[in-house]
């Protein structure tokens, strides 16, 4: 299906060229600034309390990621979101393996009090963001997306936007929903593409702060179909890695646009 808005989400973004802070974990710190640079953004780690609220003023988005979780970065995560709420700076959360532990449920339920604009999440850590059960392997997934859609529902009454990502992603605004049909299994055997995914998000979403659903739909046609590209060359995870960041330099706006397989649920 061939959507308007991607190519003028697309645009958007590219034109910005977000400068995007993250405060992301230890595992995903290279890979995030790695994909967001390919895609022509611009990354930024800024983690202490003293700096990152002040830092995040100065940014087109906020991505925060739970995925090596210590009370210190927590409560730096807690100002910084509660800093680009205040400046209506969009923000998303990535709640990493949010059932793992108390500590992650707590700490996801005092981020979700500060209004995330955008939550991206696998299947299983978007049923245990929802408090419904899920079978998550640590920062893996063991549900299906499908298994996940109400759940996804229940949690617009805390943010704009959700997405659910896995083979086939979700996107819902509580109003609209896309299934976003693109990627790889491959995408799963490199640590870190979700955490980078949920950077990318946060990109578009600050370069369209008037159409984030639309832009999130963007975000996950475009980061797909490099996937895609990449595979078509790739030997193996190391070769997919080294490909998808050279796809996503590459893609442009009507590539994405005219590949898009994405059906519409209103
Ligand atoms: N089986 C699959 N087929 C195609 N794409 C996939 C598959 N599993 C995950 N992806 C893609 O991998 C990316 C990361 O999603 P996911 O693996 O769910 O996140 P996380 O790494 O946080 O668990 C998304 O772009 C998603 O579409
Ligand atoms: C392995 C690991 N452990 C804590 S965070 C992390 C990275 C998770 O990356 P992703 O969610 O993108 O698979
Ligand atoms: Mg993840």
């Amino acid at each position: 299906m061939q959507l308007p808005f991607i190519e003028s989400c697309f645009h958007a973004f590219k034109d910005q060229s977000a400068l995007v802070h993250n405060l992301t974990n230890d595992v995903a710190h290279n890979t995030v600034a790695n994909v967001l640079l390919a895609c022509r953004a611009s990354p930024a780690m800024v983690h202490d309390i003293q700096e990152a609220p002040d830092f995040v003023c100065l940014s087109d988005a906020l991505a925060i990621n739970i995925g090596t979780l210590t009370q210190t970065r927590l409560n730096s995560m807690l100002a910084t979101a509660e800093m680009a709420h205040s400046k209506g700076i969009p923000w998303v959360l990535d709640p990493v393996a949010v059932g793992a532990t108390a500590f992650r449920q707590q700490a996801c339920r005092q981020l979700l009090s500060l209004q995330p604009d955008v939550i991206r999440g696998n299947a299983s850590e978007i049923l245990a963001l929802a408090g419904m059960s899920s079978q998550s392997r640590g920062t893996d997934s063991g549900d299906s997306v499908a298994a996940a859609h109400a759940a996804a529902e229940a949690l617009t009454q805390y943010a704009k936007v959700v997405v659910v990502t896995g083979e086939i992603d979700w996107v819902t605004d509580g109003m609209n929903r896309w299934a976003i049909n693109h990627g790889h299994p491959m995408m799963t055997q490199v640590t870190a593409i979700g955490c980078a995914l949920t950077a990318l998000i946060a990109g578009f979403v600050g370069a369209n702060k008037k159409a984030m659903a639309q832009a999130a739909v963007t975000a996950l046609c475009y980061y797909g179909q490099a996937a895609e590209h990449a595979m078509q060359i790739a030997q193996g995870p190391g070769s997919f890695y080294i490909h998808f960041l050279d796809s996503l330099y590459a893609l442009q706006a009507t590539d994405v646009s005219q590949q898009a397989r994405v059906t519409l649920y209103e």
